[in-house]
């Protein structure tokens, strides 16, 4: 699938991160806008260039209405780069969204809470509960992936205000050391532990933690733990303590909230558990 490299218009760079840059091109061939992630894979060592086809490998698979969608990759082999073609989502990102309603003193009705909360739950249900079918055998394999890095900055809306969790993944490959146990499954998992397979249903509770946070500073317009050193944030985060959300917002929200923020990963509700609450499941079937 390497397209020669004059397929694309190149437009406005969107922002760039430890990766590289993001930019705004315009596919010729049909004039749809994308958005193209730019790696520079010449400084990468083999493993890091292994881990990053096998996380492409993944995010190709990885398609559902709630997740950016990967499209191409492209490998510019003169010049050093990998180009992932992803979806544009022209709404921006949510930390663009908290900012304004924080500087207008706004705050974010609690009717779309309610439906970003229900959109990031389904993403993360078709991470962490997906599976792969074979296409001869018919036989479905569990694919559990884990986010690891769910904040406002990856979050994305799209034109029609859709939620789109953002490509992830790629940056445990470009910048963060391998963690024990946040490892993405690769193949069949025929060989692993129960212990291991638990684990990593902790740390798809470390997502569900993740959106807690995520949900809360769309609330109150700021994190639910702040710090102004790392090891005051550690040990606020080890705590737990969750102020009450402004009043304005209901007795319900601030309960699923509360419950994505226990400190104890086994006492947090899974995607399947949030997914049935009524209010979620009256949204998820409205927005399906
Ligand atoms: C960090 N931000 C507060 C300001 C930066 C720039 N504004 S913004 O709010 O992201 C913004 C504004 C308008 C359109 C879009 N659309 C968009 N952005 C992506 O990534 C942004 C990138 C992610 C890594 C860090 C740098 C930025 C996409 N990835 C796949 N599809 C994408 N569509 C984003």
């Amino acid at each position: 699938e390497e397209a020669e490299k004059d397929e694309y218009e190149l437009l406005e760079a969107i922002g760039s991160g430890s990766f590289g840059v993001i930019r705004k091109v315009r596919r010729k061939a049909d004039g749809r806008i994308l958005a193209r992630k730019e790696i520079d894979y010449r400084k990468m060592s083999t493993q890091e260039k292994e881990q990053l086809v096998a996380e492409v490998n993944i995010l190709k698979d990885l398609k559902h209405p709630n997740i950016v969608e990967f499209l191409e990759r492209v490998i510019d082999r003169e010049n050093c780069f990998i180009y992932i073609l992803m979806e544009y989502c022209e709404g921006g990102d949510l930390a663009s969204v908290i900012q304004r309603h924080k500087e207008n003193r706004v705050p974010v009705p609690e009717e779309f809470v309610w439906e970003l909360m229900t959109q990031l739950i389904m993403a993360l249900h078709e991470c962490h509960y997906g599976v792969i079918v074979d296409p001869e055998t018919k036989k479905t394999t569990p694919r559990p992936i884990l986010h690891r890095d769910l904040k406002p900055d990856n979050v994305f809306l799209d034109a029609k205000k859709n939620v789109k969790l953002g490509d992830f993944g790629l940056s445990r490959t470009l910048n963060n050391p391998q963690k024990a146990f946040a490892q993405t499954y690769v193949g069949t998992p025929y060989y692993m532990s129960p212990e291991l397979i638990s684990s990593s249903l902790y740390d798809a509770r470390s997502d569900i933690w993740s959106l807690g946070c995520v949900v809360f500073e769309m609330c109150a317009l700021q994190p639910p733990f702040l710090a102004d050193t790392l090891p005051q944030l550690t040990a606020k985060i080890k705590l737990g303590s969750v102020r009450a959300l402004p009043s304005s917002y209901s007795p319900e929200l601030n309960q699923i909230i509360r419950e994505m923020l226990q400190v104890d990963p086994r006492r947090r509700p899974t995607t399947k558990e949030l997914l049935a609450i009524h209010k979620i499941m009256n949204i998820g079937i409205q927005l399906e």
